[in-house]
Protein backbone atom coordinates (compact mmCIF):
# COMPACT_ATOMS: atom_id res chain seq x y z
CA UNK A 1 0.00 0.00 0.00
CA UNK A 2 1.26 3.21 -1.10
CA UNK A 3 1.82 6.07 1.41
CA UNK A 4 -2.56 7.17 2.04
CA UNK A 5 -1.62 10.91 3.12
CA UNK A 6 0.41 11.87 0.27
CA UNK A 7 -2.05 10.21 -2.40
CA UNK A 8 -4.48 12.51 -2.65
CA UNK A 9 -2.55 15.76 -1.73
CA UNK A 10 -0.69 14.98 -5.14
CA UNK A 11 -3.54 14.93 -7.58
CA UNK A 12 -3.25 17.76 -9.76
CA UNK A 13 -5.16 19.85 -7.48
CA UNK A 14 -7.44 21.08 -10.63
CA UNK A 15 -9.36 18.01 -10.89
CA UNK A 16 -10.57 16.91 -7.22
CA UNK A 17 -11.45 21.17 -7.20
CA UNK A 18 -13.42 20.13 -10.56
CA UNK A 19 -14.90 16.92 -8.95
CA UNK A 20 -15.67 18.49 -6.28
CA UNK A 21 -18.04 21.70 -7.94
CA UNK A 22 -19.54 18.80 -10.24
CA UNK A 23 -20.83 16.68 -7.23
CA UNK A 24 -21.78 19.86 -5.54
CA UNK A 25 -23.69 21.04 -8.87
CA UNK A 26 -25.67 17.91 -9.58
CA UNK A 27 -28.52 18.05 -7.36
CA UNK A 28 -28.41 21.57 -7.80
CA UNK A 29 -29.16 21.10 -11.62
CA UNK A 30 -32.37 19.65 -12.88
CA UNK A 31 -30.62 16.46 -12.90
CA UNK A 32 -32.63 13.36 -13.04
CA UNK A 33 -33.97 11.92 -9.47
CA UNK A 34 -33.25 8.46 -10.66
CA UNK A 35 -29.47 9.21 -11.12
CA UNK A 36 -29.47 11.72 -7.88
CA UNK A 37 -30.93 8.48 -6.00
CA UNK A 38 -28.13 6.26 -7.78
CA UNK A 39 -25.74 8.69 -6.26
CA UNK A 40 -26.82 8.27 -3.02
CA UNK A 41 -26.72 4.40 -3.10
CA UNK A 42 -23.03 4.72 -4.33
CA UNK A 43 -22.75 6.93 -1.02
CA UNK A 44 -23.88 4.96 1.28
CA UNK A 45 -22.19 1.81 0.03
CA UNK A 46 -18.98 3.97 0.01
CA UNK A 47 -19.05 4.47 3.67
CA UNK A 48 -19.19 1.06 3.97
CA UNK A 49 -16.55 -0.29 2.08
CA UNK A 50 -14.26 2.60 3.58
CA UNK A 51 -14.59 0.95 6.75
CA UNK A 52 -13.55 -2.41 4.94
CA UNK A 53 -10.32 -0.62 3.42
CA UNK A 54 -9.47 0.42 6.64
CA UNK A 55 -9.90 -3.37 8.50
CA UNK A 56 -9.17 -5.76 5.49
CA UNK A 57 -7.06 -3.63 3.39
CA UNK A 58 -4.97 -1.78 5.83
CA UNK A 59 -5.37 -4.27 8.73
CA UNK A 60 -5.13 -7.19 6.48
CA UNK A 61 -8.44 -8.58 8.19
CA UNK A 62 -11.42 -10.26 5.94
CA UNK A 63 -14.90 -9.33 6.68
CA UNK A 64 -18.10 -10.49 4.91
CA UNK A 65 -20.23 -9.54 8.03
CA UNK A 66 -20.57 -5.80 7.41
CA UNK A 67 -23.96 -5.52 6.45
CA UNK A 68 -25.04 -6.84 9.96
CA UNK A 69 -23.61 -3.46 11.37
CA UNK A 70 -25.35 -1.71 8.53
CA UNK A 71 -28.60 -3.12 9.75
CA UNK A 72 -27.55 -2.49 13.34
CA UNK A 73 -27.92 1.29 12.48
CA UNK A 74 -30.47 1.73 10.30
CA UNK A 75 -32.84 -0.91 12.58
CA UNK A 76 -32.00 1.40 15.75
CA UNK A 77 -32.95 4.53 14.69
CA UNK A 78 -35.74 2.87 12.76
CA UNK A 79 -37.53 1.38 15.55
CA UNK A 80 -36.72 4.72 17.66
CA UNK A 81 -38.30 7.08 15.38
CA UNK A 82 -41.01 4.90 14.46
CA UNK A 83 -42.16 3.33 17.81
CA UNK A 84 -41.08 5.90 20.45
CA UNK A 85 -41.36 8.96 18.22
CA UNK A 86 -37.53 9.70 19.35
CA UNK A 87 -35.41 12.12 16.99
CA UNK A 88 -33.41 10.94 14.14
CA UNK A 89 -30.44 12.22 15.62
CA UNK A 90 -30.60 10.54 18.83
CA UNK A 91 -31.18 7.21 16.55
CA UNK A 92 -27.91 7.78 14.98
CA UNK A 93 -26.67 8.01 18.55
CA UNK A 94 -28.23 5.17 19.95
CA UNK A 95 -26.94 2.63 16.99
CA UNK A 96 -23.57 3.71 17.17
CA UNK A 97 -23.45 2.99 20.53
CA UNK A 98 -25.22 -0.17 19.92
CA UNK A 99 -22.86 -0.91 17.02
CA UNK A 100 -19.63 0.15 19.46
CA UNK A 101 -20.65 -2.40 22.21
CA UNK A 102 -21.84 -5.42 19.92
CA UNK A 103 -18.47 -4.68 17.48
CA UNK A 104 -16.22 -4.59 20.52
CA UNK A 105 -17.83 -7.59 21.95
CA UNK A 106 -17.52 -9.74 18.70
CA UNK A 107 -14.13 -8.64 17.99
CA UNK A 108 -12.73 -9.14 21.06
CA UNK A 109 -13.55 -12.89 20.49
CA UNK A 110 -12.83 -12.63 16.64
CA UNK A 111 -9.62 -10.61 16.33
CA UNK A 112 -8.08 -13.08 18.08
CA UNK A 113 -8.55 -15.67 15.39
CA UNK A 114 -6.61 -15.36 12.15
CA UNK A 115 -6.18 -17.35 8.33
CA UNK A 116 -9.69 -18.84 7.40
CA UNK A 117 -11.08 -18.72 10.66
CA UNK A 118 -11.73 -14.86 10.75
CA UNK A 119 -13.91 -14.75 7.56
CA UNK A 120 -15.93 -17.96 8.47
CA UNK A 121 -16.73 -15.95 11.86
CA UNK A 122 -17.41 -12.94 10.06
CA UNK A 123 -20.11 -15.01 8.33
CA UNK A 124 -21.21 -16.48 11.20
CA UNK A 125 -22.20 -13.20 12.93
CA UNK A 126 -23.63 -11.80 9.57
CA UNK A 127 -25.88 -14.75 9.42
CA UNK A 128 -27.34 -14.57 13.20
CA UNK A 129 -27.65 -10.89 13.01
CA UNK A 130 -29.69 -10.80 9.91
CA UNK A 131 -32.03 -13.83 11.05
CA UNK A 132 -32.48 -11.42 14.30
CA UNK A 133 -33.77 -8.77 12.39
CA UNK A 134 -35.99 -11.07 10.26
CA UNK A 135 -37.48 -12.99 13.39
CA UNK A 136 -37.68 -10.01 16.07
CA UNK A 137 -41.54 -9.63 17.13
CA UNK A 138 -40.24 -5.75 17.83
CA UNK A 139 -38.90 -5.51 14.54
CA UNK A 140 -42.59 -6.26 12.14
CA UNK A 141 -40.48 -9.50 10.88
CA UNK A 142 -39.35 -9.99 7.46
CA UNK A 143 -41.94 -7.26 7.09
CA UNK A 144 -39.84 -4.63 8.41
CA UNK A 145 -40.37 -1.10 9.35
CA UNK A 146 -41.64 1.98 7.49
CA UNK A 147 -43.03 5.41 7.79
CA UNK A 148 -39.27 6.49 9.15
CA UNK A 149 -39.37 10.35 9.53
CA UNK A 150 -37.02 12.32 7.07
CA UNK A 151 -33.82 13.70 8.87
CA UNK A 152 -34.26 17.31 9.75
CA UNK A 153 -30.58 19.55 9.43
CA UNK A 154 -30.92 23.21 11.23
CA UNK A 155 -34.46 23.42 10.66
CA UNK A 156 -34.05 22.01 7.04
CA UNK A 157 -36.09 18.91 6.18
CA UNK A 158 -33.87 16.65 4.11
CA UNK A 159 -36.83 14.18 2.94
CA UNK A 160 -36.11 14.46 -1.01
CA UNK A 161 -32.90 12.58 -2.61
CA UNK A 162 -31.52 16.23 -3.44
CA UNK A 163 -31.40 17.44 0.31
CA UNK A 164 -29.78 13.83 1.84
CA UNK A 165 -27.51 13.68 -0.80
CA UNK A 166 -25.53 16.24 0.69
CA UNK A 167 -25.37 14.96 4.16
CA UNK A 168 -24.58 11.08 2.49
CA UNK A 169 -22.41 13.02 0.59
CA UNK A 170 -20.66 15.00 3.16
CA UNK A 171 -20.49 12.11 5.48
CA UNK A 172 -18.32 10.35 3.09
CA UNK A 173 -15.75 13.12 2.65
CA UNK A 174 -15.40 13.31 6.69
CA UNK A 175 -14.94 9.71 7.18
CA UNK A 176 -12.00 9.89 4.06
CA UNK A 177 -10.70 12.82 6.10
CA UNK A 178 -10.52 11.25 9.55
CA UNK A 179 -9.14 7.91 8.33
CA UNK A 180 -6.84 9.75 6.29
CA UNK A 181 -5.88 11.67 9.31
CA UNK A 182 -5.47 8.60 11.24
CA UNK A 183 -3.60 6.21 8.91
CA UNK A 184 -0.68 9.22 8.80
CA UNK A 185 -0.52 9.24 12.57
CA UNK A 186 0.98 6.97 15.24
CA UNK A 187 -1.58 4.54 15.46
CA UNK A 188 -2.05 4.57 11.94
CA UNK A 189 1.10 3.42 11.62
CA UNK A 190 0.62 0.41 13.85
CA UNK A 191 -2.73 -0.23 12.36
CA UNK A 192 -0.67 -0.56 9.22
CA UNK A 193 1.95 -2.93 11.11
CA UNK A 194 -0.81 -5.33 11.58
CA UNK A 195 -0.75 -6.72 7.72
CA UNK A 196 3.15 -7.60 8.51
CA UNK A 197 2.00 -9.70 11.16
CA UNK A 198 1.95 -9.50 15.02
CA UNK A 199 5.22 -10.91 16.28
CA UNK A 200 6.86 -7.43 14.68
CA UNK A 201 4.00 -4.97 15.40
CA UNK A 202 4.58 -6.28 19.14
CA UNK A 203 7.79 -6.25 19.14
CA UNK A 204 7.52 -2.65 18.44
CA UNK A 205 5.14 -2.09 21.49
CA UNK A 206 1.73 -2.37 19.43
CA UNK A 207 -0.40 -3.60 21.53
CA UNK A 208 -1.99 -5.91 18.27
CA UNK A 209 -5.14 -7.09 19.77
CA UNK A 210 -6.67 -3.66 20.64
CA UNK A 211 -5.28 -2.52 17.51
CA UNK A 212 -7.50 -4.63 15.50
CA UNK A 213 -10.61 -4.42 18.04
CA UNK A 214 -10.21 -0.67 16.99
CA UNK A 215 -10.18 -0.94 14.01
CA UNK A 216 -12.97 -3.89 13.71
CA UNK A 217 -15.82 -1.15 15.87
CA UNK A 218 -14.40 2.27 13.66
CA UNK A 219 -15.46 -0.07 10.20
CA UNK A 220 -18.50 -0.93 12.26
CA UNK A 221 -19.03 2.57 13.14
CA UNK A 222 -18.87 3.19 8.99
CA UNK A 223 -21.38 1.01 8.52
CA UNK A 224 -23.94 1.91 11.43
CA UNK A 225 -24.01 4.99 10.05
CA UNK A 226 -24.37 4.18 6.15
CA UNK A 227 -27.41 1.80 7.92
CA UNK A 228 -28.72 5.40 9.90
CA UNK A 229 -28.67 7.51 6.37
CA UNK A 230 -30.29 4.49 4.54
CA UNK A 231 -33.01 4.20 7.17
CA UNK A 232 -34.09 7.65 6.94
CA UNK A 233 -33.33 7.98 3.07
CA UNK A 234 -35.53 4.81 2.07
CA UNK A 235 -37.94 5.65 5.17
CA UNK A 236 -38.80 1.80 5.36
CA UNK A 237 -36.44 -1.47 6.42
CA UNK A 238 -36.13 -4.67 6.28
CA UNK A 239 -33.68 -7.06 6.10
CA UNK A 240 -33.03 -8.21 3.00
CA UNK A 241 -30.09 -4.95 2.44
CA UNK A 242 -28.57 -6.42 5.81
CA UNK A 243 -27.56 -10.18 4.51
CA UNK A 244 -24.82 -12.14 4.09
CA UNK A 245 -25.15 -11.82 0.27
CA UNK A 246 -24.85 -7.86 0.68
CA UNK A 247 -21.36 -8.30 2.65
CA UNK A 248 -19.86 -10.17 0.32
CA UNK A 249 -21.06 -7.31 -2.42
CA UNK A 250 -19.55 -4.36 0.20
CA UNK A 251 -16.10 -6.57 0.02
CA UNK A 252 -16.20 -7.01 -3.82
CA UNK A 253 -16.62 -2.91 -3.87
CA UNK A 254 -13.48 -2.21 -2.03
CA UNK A 255 -11.26 -5.36 -3.76
CA UNK A 256 -12.62 -3.94 -7.10
CA UNK A 257 -11.99 -0.40 -6.03
CA UNK A 258 -8.31 -0.89 -4.67
CA UNK A 259 -8.98 -2.49 -1.08
CA UNK A 260 -5.64 -0.53 0.14
CA UNK A 261 -7.23 2.70 -0.86
CA UNK A 262 -9.88 4.84 1.02
CA UNK A 263 -10.64 6.27 -2.68
CA UNK A 264 -10.77 3.29 -3.96
CA UNK A 265 -13.47 2.52 -1.88
CA UNK A 266 -15.64 5.41 -3.43
CA UNK A 267 -14.59 4.06 -6.89
CA UNK A 268 -15.27 0.48 -6.01
CA UNK A 269 -18.88 1.61 -4.90
CA UNK A 270 -19.69 3.25 -7.53
CA UNK A 271 -18.47 0.88 -10.68
CA UNK A 272 -20.66 -1.54 -9.08
CA UNK A 273 -23.53 0.06 -8.23
CA UNK A 274 -23.18 1.44 -11.52
CA UNK A 275 -22.43 -1.67 -13.25
CA UNK A 276 -25.22 -3.91 -11.12
CA UNK A 277 -27.49 -1.08 -12.17
CA UNK A 278 -26.89 -1.30 -15.72
CA UNK A 279 -26.38 -5.02 -15.97
CA UNK A 280 -29.69 -5.55 -14.31
CA UNK A 281 -31.75 -4.08 -16.93
CA UNK A 282 -29.78 -5.18 -20.46
CA UNK A 283 -29.15 -8.78 -19.06
CA UNK A 284 -32.64 -10.07 -18.65
CA UNK A 285 -33.98 -8.03 -21.90
CA UNK A 286 -30.76 -10.17 -23.73
CA UNK A 287 -31.77 -13.41 -21.63
CA UNK A 288 -35.05 -13.39 -22.36
CA UNK A 289 -36.07 -14.11 -18.72
CA UNK A 290 -35.24 -11.98 -15.33
CA UNK A 291 -33.39 -13.08 -12.86
CA UNK A 292 -29.74 -11.85 -10.64
CA UNK A 293 -27.32 -12.53 -13.80
CA UNK A 294 -25.35 -9.66 -12.56
CA UNK A 295 -23.63 -12.11 -9.91
CA UNK A 296 -22.44 -14.19 -12.74
CA UNK A 297 -20.82 -11.19 -14.27
CA UNK A 298 -19.62 -9.70 -10.95
CA UNK A 299 -18.16 -13.69 -10.40
CA UNK A 300 -16.78 -13.48 -13.73
CA UNK A 301 -15.39 -9.81 -12.89
CA UNK A 302 -13.70 -10.48 -9.74
CA UNK A 303 -12.21 -13.49 -11.10
CA UNK A 304 -10.38 -11.29 -13.63
CA UNK A 305 -9.39 -8.71 -10.99
CA UNK A 306 -7.78 -11.22 -8.62
CA UNK A 307 -5.97 -12.65 -11.39
CA UNK A 308 -4.51 -9.43 -13.21
CA UNK A 309 -5.07 -6.25 -10.80
CA UNK A 310 -4.94 -7.88 -7.28
CA UNK A 311 -4.50 -4.06 -5.89
CA UNK A 312 -7.60 -3.21 -7.56
CA UNK A 313 -8.36 0.09 -10.16
CA UNK A 314 -7.43 2.60 -7.96
CA UNK A 315 -3.60 2.43 -8.08
CA UNK A 316 -3.87 2.19 -12.05
CA UNK A 317 -6.35 5.38 -12.25
CA UNK A 318 -3.19 7.55 -9.79
CA UNK A 319 -0.71 6.26 -12.15
CA UNK A 320 -2.30 8.72 -14.81
CA UNK A 321 -1.22 11.41 -12.69
CA UNK A 322 2.25 10.60 -11.25
CA UNK A 323 3.53 12.03 -7.82
CA UNK A 324 5.55 15.15 -8.93
CA UNK A 325 5.53 16.51 -5.69
CA UNK A 326 9.20 16.00 -3.47
CA UNK A 327 8.20 15.94 0.37
CA UNK A 328 10.55 18.16 2.48
CA UNK A 329 12.09 16.47 5.41
CA UNK A 330 9.79 16.71 8.75
CA UNK A 331 10.58 19.77 10.61
CA UNK A 332 12.78 20.20 13.20
CA UNK A 333 10.63 19.27 16.47
CA UNK A 334 11.53 19.14 20.40
CA UNK A 335 13.32 15.98 20.94
CA UNK A 336 11.35 13.55 22.59
CA UNK A 337 12.64 12.39 26.06
CA UNK A 338 15.41 9.75 26.32
CA UNK A 339 15.32 7.11 29.89
CA UNK A 340 18.35 7.18 31.61
CA UNK A 341 21.30 4.78 30.38
CA UNK A 342 23.41 2.26 32.17
CA UNK A 343 26.90 3.32 33.26
CA UNK A 344 29.80 1.94 31.35
CA UNK A 345 30.10 -1.85 32.45
CA UNK A 346 26.75 -2.31 34.34
CA UNK A 347 25.16 -5.63 34.00
CA UNK A 348 22.39 -4.62 32.14
CA UNK A 349 21.30 -8.31 30.29
CA UNK A 350 21.34 -11.33 33.37
CA UNK A 351 20.21 -14.76 31.74
CA UNK A 352 19.72 -17.54 34.02
CA UNK A 353 19.32 -21.02 33.33
CA UNK A 354 17.17 -20.38 30.71
CA UNK A 355 15.60 -22.96 29.39
CA UNK A 356 13.03 -23.51 26.17
CA UNK A 357 11.65 -27.06 25.26
CA UNK A 358 9.25 -27.86 22.46
CA UNK A 359 7.25 -30.79 23.77
CA UNK A 360 10.15 -33.49 24.10
CA UNK A 361 13.03 -30.86 22.31
CA UNK A 362 15.49 -29.18 24.20
CA UNK A 363 16.12 -26.14 22.19
CA UNK A 364 17.80 -23.80 25.13
CA UNK A 365 19.17 -25.88 27.23
CA UNK A 366 19.59 -24.15 30.86
CA UNK A 367 21.77 -21.35 29.52
CA UNK A 368 23.23 -18.40 31.50
CA UNK A 369 25.10 -15.53 29.95
CA UNK A 370 25.08 -11.68 30.72
CA UNK A 371 25.67 -8.52 28.48
CA UNK A 372 27.60 -5.52 30.42
CA UNK A 373 26.60 -2.10 29.16
CA UNK A 374 28.39 -0.95 26.02
CA UNK A 375 29.84 -4.06 25.38
CA UNK A 376 29.06 -6.33 21.94
CA UNK A 377 28.72 -9.76 22.54
CA UNK A 378 28.30 -12.39 19.59
CA UNK A 379 25.49 -15.12 20.09
CA UNK A 380 26.86 -18.00 17.94
CA UNK A 381 27.01 -22.10 17.37
CA UNK A 382 26.01 -23.93 14.40
CA UNK A 383 22.44 -24.25 12.46
CA UNK A 384 19.21 -25.41 14.85
CA UNK A 385 21.91 -24.66 18.38
CA UNK A 386 19.11 -22.71 19.61
CA UNK A 387 20.75 -19.12 19.21
CA UNK A 388 17.07 -17.54 17.42
CA UNK A 389 15.26 -19.24 20.19
CA UNK A 390 17.05 -17.72 23.29
CA UNK A 391 16.51 -14.41 21.45
CA UNK A 392 12.55 -14.73 21.60
CA UNK A 393 13.05 -15.56 24.91
CA UNK A 394 14.74 -12.21 25.90
CA UNK A 395 12.67 -10.42 23.46
CA UNK A 396 9.91 -12.03 25.22
CA UNK A 397 8.36 -13.53 21.98
CA UNK A 398 8.15 -17.33 23.73
CA UNK A 399 7.85 -17.77 27.22
CA UNK A 400 10.17 -19.03 29.10
CA UNK A 401 9.63 -23.12 30.43
CA UNK A 402 12.43 -22.20 33.07
CA UNK A 403 15.11 -20.13 34.12
CA UNK A 404 14.87 -16.03 34.45
CA UNK A 405 16.09 -12.97 32.72
CA UNK A 406 16.66 -9.88 33.94
CA UNK A 407 17.02 -6.83 32.50
CA UNK A 408 19.06 -4.06 34.40
CA UNK A 409 17.67 -6.04 37.50
CA UNK A 410 14.98 -6.32 36.81
CA UNK A 411 12.95 -9.90 36.41
CA UNK A 412 11.75 -9.66 32.72
CA UNK A 413 10.76 -13.41 32.51
CA UNK A 414 7.13 -13.20 32.24
CA UNK A 415 7.37 -10.03 30.04
CA UNK A 416 4.96 -9.85 26.44
CA UNK A 417 7.28 -8.33 23.80
CA UNK A 418 5.55 -4.88 23.86
CA UNK A 419 6.53 -4.49 27.47
CA UNK A 420 9.88 -5.32 26.70
CA UNK A 421 10.84 -2.95 24.41
CA UNK A 422 9.42 -0.18 26.74
CA UNK A 423 11.85 -0.66 28.90
CA UNK A 424 14.78 -0.26 26.71
CA UNK A 425 15.34 -3.58 24.59
CA UNK A 426 15.10 -3.14 20.48
CA UNK A 427 15.02 -5.90 18.32
CA UNK A 428 15.61 -6.52 14.28
CA UNK A 429 14.51 -10.12 12.77
CA UNK A 430 16.49 -12.61 11.13
CA UNK A 431 14.16 -12.33 8.17
CA UNK A 432 13.64 -8.74 7.52
CA UNK A 433 10.28 -7.88 8.53
CA UNK A 434 9.31 -4.15 7.15
CA UNK A 435 6.64 -2.68 5.60
CA UNK A 436 7.33 -2.43 2.19
CA UNK A 437 4.77 -0.24 0.80
CA UNK A 438 5.45 2.73 3.16
CA UNK A 439 8.22 5.24 3.19
CA UNK A 440 11.66 4.63 5.12
CA UNK A 441 10.71 7.46 7.19
CA UNK A 442 7.07 5.80 8.64
CA UNK A 443 8.55 2.35 8.68
CA UNK A 444 11.58 3.86 11.16
CA UNK A 445 8.84 6.35 13.17
CA UNK A 446 7.05 2.67 14.00
CA UNK A 447 9.95 1.94 16.22
CA UNK A 448 9.04 4.77 18.62
CA UNK A 449 5.57 3.64 18.44
CA UNK A 450 5.59 3.89 22.48
CA UNK A 451 7.68 7.46 23.14
CA UNK A 452 6.46 10.37 23.70
CA UNK A 453 3.09 11.02 25.09
CA UNK A 454 1.28 8.40 23.63
CA UNK A 455 -2.14 8.66 25.17
CA UNK A 456 -4.16 10.61 25.11
CA UNK A 457 -2.19 12.78 22.62
CA UNK A 458 -1.16 10.10 20.09
CA UNK A 459 -4.33 8.41 20.93
CA UNK A 460 -6.83 7.33 17.77
CA UNK A 461 -9.00 10.02 18.88
CA UNK A 462 -6.50 12.68 18.75
CA UNK A 463 -5.01 11.61 15.46
CA UNK A 464 -8.56 11.41 13.65
CA UNK A 465 -9.00 14.99 14.67
CA UNK A 466 -5.26 15.81 14.11
CA UNK A 467 -4.98 17.21 17.41
CA UNK A 468 -1.64 15.23 17.71
CA UNK A 469 0.40 17.68 15.38
CA UNK A 470 3.25 18.23 17.83
CA UNK A 471 3.67 14.70 18.89
CA UNK A 472 3.67 13.68 15.45
CA UNK A 473 6.21 16.06 14.72
CA UNK A 474 8.07 14.92 17.41
CA UNK A 475 8.14 11.16 16.05
CA UNK A 476 9.09 11.78 12.60
CA UNK A 477 11.82 14.55 13.64
CA UNK A 478 13.01 11.57 15.88
CA UNK A 479 12.91 9.13 12.71
CA UNK A 480 14.18 11.55 10.03
CA UNK A 481 17.42 11.77 13.50
CA UNK A 482 18.29 7.80 13.42
CA UNK A 483 18.26 7.58 9.81
CA UNK A 484 20.51 10.22 9.77
CA UNK A 485 22.70 8.17 12.51
CA UNK A 486 22.75 5.14 10.12
CA UNK A 487 23.62 7.10 7.10
CA UNK A 488 20.25 6.68 5.18
CA UNK A 489 18.84 10.10 5.14
CA UNK A 490 18.74 10.23 1.52
CA UNK A 491 16.46 7.42 1.29
CA UNK A 492 13.81 8.72 3.47
CA UNK A 493 11.02 9.45 1.58
CA UNK A 494 11.65 5.98 -0.94
CA UNK A 495 9.23 2.91 -0.05
CA UNK A 496 10.94 0.38 2.31
CA UNK A 497 10.83 -2.14 -0.37
CA UNK A 498 13.13 -0.44 -3.39
CA UNK A 499 15.58 -0.39 -0.95
CA UNK A 500 18.52 -2.64 -1.12
CA UNK A 501 18.72 -5.98 1.36
CA UNK A 502 21.76 -4.27 3.24
CA UNK A 503 20.06 -1.10 3.63
CA UNK A 504 16.71 -2.77 4.76
CA UNK A 505 18.72 -4.25 7.53
CA UNK A 506 20.24 -0.78 8.50
CA UNK A 507 16.71 0.35 8.13
CA UNK A 508 15.77 -2.27 10.80
CA UNK A 509 18.36 -0.49 13.43
CA UNK A 510 17.35 2.74 12.59
CA UNK A 511 13.95 1.34 13.56
CA UNK A 512 14.95 -0.35 16.68
CA UNK A 513 17.03 2.97 17.62
CA UNK A 514 14.09 4.91 17.76
CA UNK A 515 12.66 3.32 20.94
CA UNK A 516 15.28 4.74 22.72
CA UNK A 517 16.95 1.39 23.62
CA UNK A 518 20.30 0.60 26.28
CA UNK A 519 20.12 -2.84 24.59
CA UNK A 520 20.24 -3.53 20.69
CA UNK A 521 19.28 -7.25 19.70
CA UNK A 522 20.58 -8.34 16.26
CA UNK A 523 19.12 -11.45 14.47
CA UNK A 524 21.36 -12.09 12.12
CA UNK A 525 21.90 -8.60 10.73
CA UNK A 526 24.65 -9.49 7.84
CA UNK A 527 22.86 -12.35 6.51
CA UNK A 528 22.87 -11.92 2.51
CA UNK A 529 24.95 -8.99 2.49
CA UNK A 530 27.64 -8.31 0.21
CA UNK A 531 31.40 -6.97 1.62
CA UNK A 532 30.84 -3.48 1.81
CA UNK A 533 27.81 -3.48 2.94
CA UNK A 534 29.32 -5.62 5.55
CA UNK A 535 31.93 -3.26 6.57
CA UNK A 536 29.34 -0.43 6.71
CA UNK A 537 27.09 -2.08 8.98
CA UNK A 538 30.04 -3.39 11.45
CA UNK A 539 31.76 0.53 11.27
CA UNK A 540 28.36 1.61 11.90
CA UNK A 541 27.97 -0.76 15.06
CA UNK A 542 31.01 -0.10 16.81
CA UNK A 543 29.75 3.57 16.14
CA UNK A 544 26.67 2.96 18.35
CA UNK A 545 28.96 0.79 20.79
CA UNK A 546 31.05 4.08 21.21
CA UNK A 547 27.60 5.73 22.23
CA UNK A 548 27.14 3.74 25.07
CA UNK A 549 25.18 1.18 23.23
CA UNK A 550 24.89 -2.59 24.33
CA UNK A 551 24.16 -5.01 21.36
CA UNK A 552 23.38 -8.89 21.70
CA UNK A 553 24.17 -10.46 17.83
CA UNK A 554 23.47 -13.29 16.62
CA UNK A 555 25.52 -14.43 13.47
CA UNK A 556 26.71 -16.83 11.37
CA UNK A 557 29.48 -14.79 9.52
CA UNK A 558 32.99 -15.60 11.84
CA UNK A 559 34.84 -12.88 10.06
CA UNK A 560 32.25 -10.41 11.16
CA UNK A 561 31.57 -11.48 14.38
CA UNK A 562 35.69 -12.48 15.39
CA UNK A 563 36.56 -8.86 14.06
CA UNK A 564 33.24 -6.83 16.06
CA UNK A 565 32.47 -8.72 19.18
CA UNK A 566 34.02 -7.93 22.42
CA UNK A 567 32.57 -11.27 24.03
CA UNK A 568 31.10 -14.61 21.96
CA UNK A 569 28.97 -16.88 23.53
CA UNK A 570 28.41 -20.46 21.91
CA UNK A 571 26.10 -22.64 21.71
CA UNK A 572 25.56 -26.48 20.30
CA UNK A 573 22.09 -28.41 20.39
CA UNK A 574 20.60 -25.74 22.70
CA UNK A 575 23.44 -26.31 25.21
CA UNK A 576 26.02 -23.00 25.81
CA UNK A 577 29.59 -25.03 24.93
CA UNK A 578 31.94 -21.91 25.59
CA UNK A 579 31.73 -18.36 26.57
CA UNK A 580 34.97 -16.13 26.28
CA UNK A 581 37.02 -13.11 24.00
CA UNK A 582 37.02 -13.71 20.42
CA UNK A 583 40.29 -14.73 20.59
CA UNK A 584 39.44 -17.79 23.49
CA UNK A 585 37.06 -19.03 21.07
CA UNK A 586 38.90 -19.45 18.29
CA UNK A 587 41.05 -21.83 20.35
CA UNK A 588 38.17 -23.55 22.28
CA UNK A 589 38.29 -27.09 21.91
CA UNK A 590 34.25 -27.62 21.95
CA UNK A 591 34.16 -24.87 19.84
CA UNK A 592 36.34 -26.47 17.51
CA UNK A 593 34.97 -29.77 17.69
CA UNK A 594 31.32 -28.36 17.36
CA UNK A 595 32.17 -26.26 13.96
CA UNK A 596 34.77 -28.26 12.35
CA UNK A 597 34.53 -31.80 13.83
CA UNK A 598 37.31 -31.61 15.70
CA UNK A 599 40.05 -30.84 13.36
CA UNK A 600 42.39 -27.93 14.16
N1 LIG B 1 8.41 -23.05 17.54
C1 LIG B 1 9.14 -24.16 17.53
N2 LIG B 1 8.58 -25.36 17.71
C2 LIG B 1 9.31 -26.50 17.71
N3 LIG B 1 10.66 -26.52 17.58
C3 LIG B 1 11.28 -25.34 17.40
C4 LIG B 1 10.57 -24.12 17.37
N4 LIG B 1 11.46 -23.11 17.18
C5 LIG B 1 12.67 -23.70 17.09
N5 LIG B 1 12.56 -25.03 17.23
C6 LIG B 1 13.65 -26.00 17.22
O1 LIG B 1 14.56 -25.58 18.21
C7 LIG B 1 15.90 -25.81 17.77
C8 LIG B 1 16.68 -24.52 17.85
O2 LIG B 1 16.21 -23.65 16.81
P1 LIG B 1 16.73 -22.17 16.62
O3 LIG B 1 15.98 -21.57 15.48
O4 LIG B 1 16.71 -21.46 17.91
O5 LIG B 1 18.23 -22.44 16.19
P2 LIG B 1 19.28 -21.41 15.62
O6 LIG B 1 20.54 -21.64 16.36
O7 LIG B 1 18.76 -20.04 15.65
O8 LIG B 1 19.41 -21.94 14.14
P3 LIG B 1 19.69 -21.09 12.79
O9 LIG B 1 21.08 -20.62 12.88
O10 LIG B 1 19.51 -22.11 11.71
O11 LIG B 1 18.69 -19.98 12.75
C9 LIG B 1 15.81 -26.38 16.37
O12 LIG B 1 15.90 -27.78 16.48
C10 LIG B 1 14.43 -25.97 15.91
O13 LIG B 1 13.91 -26.91 15.00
Amino acid sequence: MTNIRHQAFSLPLLLPVALLCIAIALPLLPTPEYWINLLNYIGLYSLVAIGLVLLTGVGGMTSFGQAAFVGLGAYATAYLSTRHGVSPWLGLLAGLAITVISAYLIGLITMRMSGHYLPLATIAWGISLYFIFGNAEMLNKYDGLSGIPAISLFGISLASPRAIYFLIWGAVLLAILCLRNLLASRPGRAIRALKGGSMMAEAMGVDTRRMKVTIFVISAMLASISGWLYAHFQRTVNPSPFGLGYGIEYLFMAVVGGVGHLWGAVLGAGLLTLLKDGLQSVLPRLLGSSGNFEIIVFGALMIFLLQYAQEGIWPHLRRLFPDKANPAPPPRADAIARSPKPRAGERILDVQRARKQFGGLVAVNDVSFGVDAGEIVGLIGPNGAGKSTTFNLVTGLLPLTSGSIAYRGQDISRFASRDIVRLGIGRTFQHVQLLPGMSVLENVALGAHLRGDYRPQGGVLASVLRLNRREEAKLLHEAACQLERVGLKEWMFAEAGSLALGQQRILEIARALCSDPALLLLDEPAAGLRYQEKQALATLLRQLRDDGMSILIVEHDMDFVMNLTDKLVVMEFGTKIAEGTPETIQQHPAVLEAYLGGIE
